[in-house]
């Protein structure tokens, strides 16, 4: 198993690389066998960065390193063909003149390729693999676009790379079927311990797939971390938001907890009013001034009449799983959401009172 290892990484298009930063010295590191997800918005450099270790498009600066191989460094750039990068593109990219078997095993010939027998073999183990054992001579227009992608993912792993790229390979899927062959990728990456980059701009995509989140902005790495804290504990109100709905509100803390227009909030420990070690958003540790940081979940709707604080309904937005509950405080200037699970037994123009449970994070 390899790791990959990204530092410093540079790259802006345009004539000699005249245009804007894309890549403005980047840096990431993906433990070997882990599933990272590359999350962030359209025209963050997503993709730049996936053909920049595919080796596609050469770095203005900065190194790629996979299992401690450079691949793009000072004076250095491996071809794509000889960087054992596996890549799963978007929809249609599979030979259509080929059949599934032989897209397959296309990445298996060549010099210092295993023989026919071999080739077989593995064709067939990577076809059980994804799950469509039997398909090898159906030619690609006979798959389904799951199918079609599962192939996809099959003929990227059969050379055994060291490293796989996914650029976004559930995008033109329907919901129902993203979820299954989302679940069913993961599970094919684990079994054969690849290390693997997937590119997507589905935060619940990212959120529910990968071992850790990296959030892109602007050309750099916002903050990477594992799905559950980077939901809880995120480095700034801009991830927070950008991975989920965001509850934000003025505070002032002290001593582990923060004064809001919400009640007194207990803070994450290492995350505001100089309480604790832990990591994540620790630049709130001073205390002070600052914004807290809630999800919509951890606010609850309470009896009007015993609460000490409440607000008005604004609004009820009903999801079927659960529904989102827009109040108005007189103290904030903003609503706050709340994540009700069930029926709402409110309407707009009623008063609710609010609490919050659990803890926040503090940002200066
Ligand atoms: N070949 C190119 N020449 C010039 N500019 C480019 C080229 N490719 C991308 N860009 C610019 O680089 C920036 C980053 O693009 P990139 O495709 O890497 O973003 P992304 O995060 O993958 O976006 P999306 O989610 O929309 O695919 C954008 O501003 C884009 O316009």
């Amino acid at each position: 198993m390899t790791d990959l290892e990204i530092r410093g990484l540079a790259k802006s298009y345009g004539q000699r690389g005249a245009g804007a930063p894309v890549l403005d010295g980047l840096d990431l590191s993906v433990p070997a066998g882990a599933l990272t997800a590359l999350l962030g918005p359209s025209g963050c450099g997503k993709t730049t960065l996936l053909r920049v270790i595919a080796g596609f498009l050469p770095a203005d600066a900065g190194t790629v390193t996979v299992g401690g191989r450079v691949l793009t460094g000072p004076g250095v750039h491996l071809p794509p063909e000889r960087r054992q990068v596996g890549i799963v593109p978007q929809e249609g990219a599979l030979f259509p003149h080929l059949s599934v078997a032989r897209n397959v095993a296309f990445g298996l010939t060549g010099p210092g390729a295993p023989g026919r027998g071999e080739r077989r073999a593995r064709t067939e183990e990577m076809l059980e693999l994804v799950g469509l054992a039997g398909y090898g001579a159906r030619m690609p227009h006979e798959l389904s676009g799951g199918q079609q992608q599962r192939i996809a993912l099959a003929r990227a792993l059969a050379p055994r790379p060291a490293l796989v790229l996914l650029d976004e390979p559930f995008n033109a899927l329907d919901t129902a079927l993203r979820a299954e062959l989302r679940a069913d990728v993961r599970a094919a990456l684990r079994a054969t311990g690849a290390t693997a980059l997937l590119v997507t701009h589905d935060q619940q995509e990212a959120l529910s797939t990968a071992d850790l989140v990296a959030v892109v902005r602007g050309g750099r790495i916002a903050q990477c971390a594992a799905p559950q804290e980077l939901y809880r504990s995120p480095a700034d109100p801009w991830v927070a938001g950008f991975v989920g709905d965001a509850v934000l509100l003025p505070a002032v803390a002290a001593e582990g907890s923060a004064s809001t227009a919400l009640g007194r909030v207990a803070l994450r420990p290492g995350t505001g009013g100089g309480g604790g070690t832990g990591s994540g958003g620790g630049e709130g540790d001073k205390g002070g001034e600052g914004t807290v940081l809630l999800r919509p979940e951890q606010l609850r709707l309470t009896a009007a009449e015993s609460a000490q604080v409440s607000g008005t309904v604004e609004d009820v937005c009903f999801y079927g799983h659960d529904a989102m509950v827009t109040v108005r405080v007189a103290e904030l200037e903003q609503p706050v959401v709340v994540r009700v699970a069930g029926p709402v037994p409110l309407e707009p123009g009623e008063r609710t009172g609010l609490a919050v449970a659990g803890e926040a994070t503090l940002h200066p």
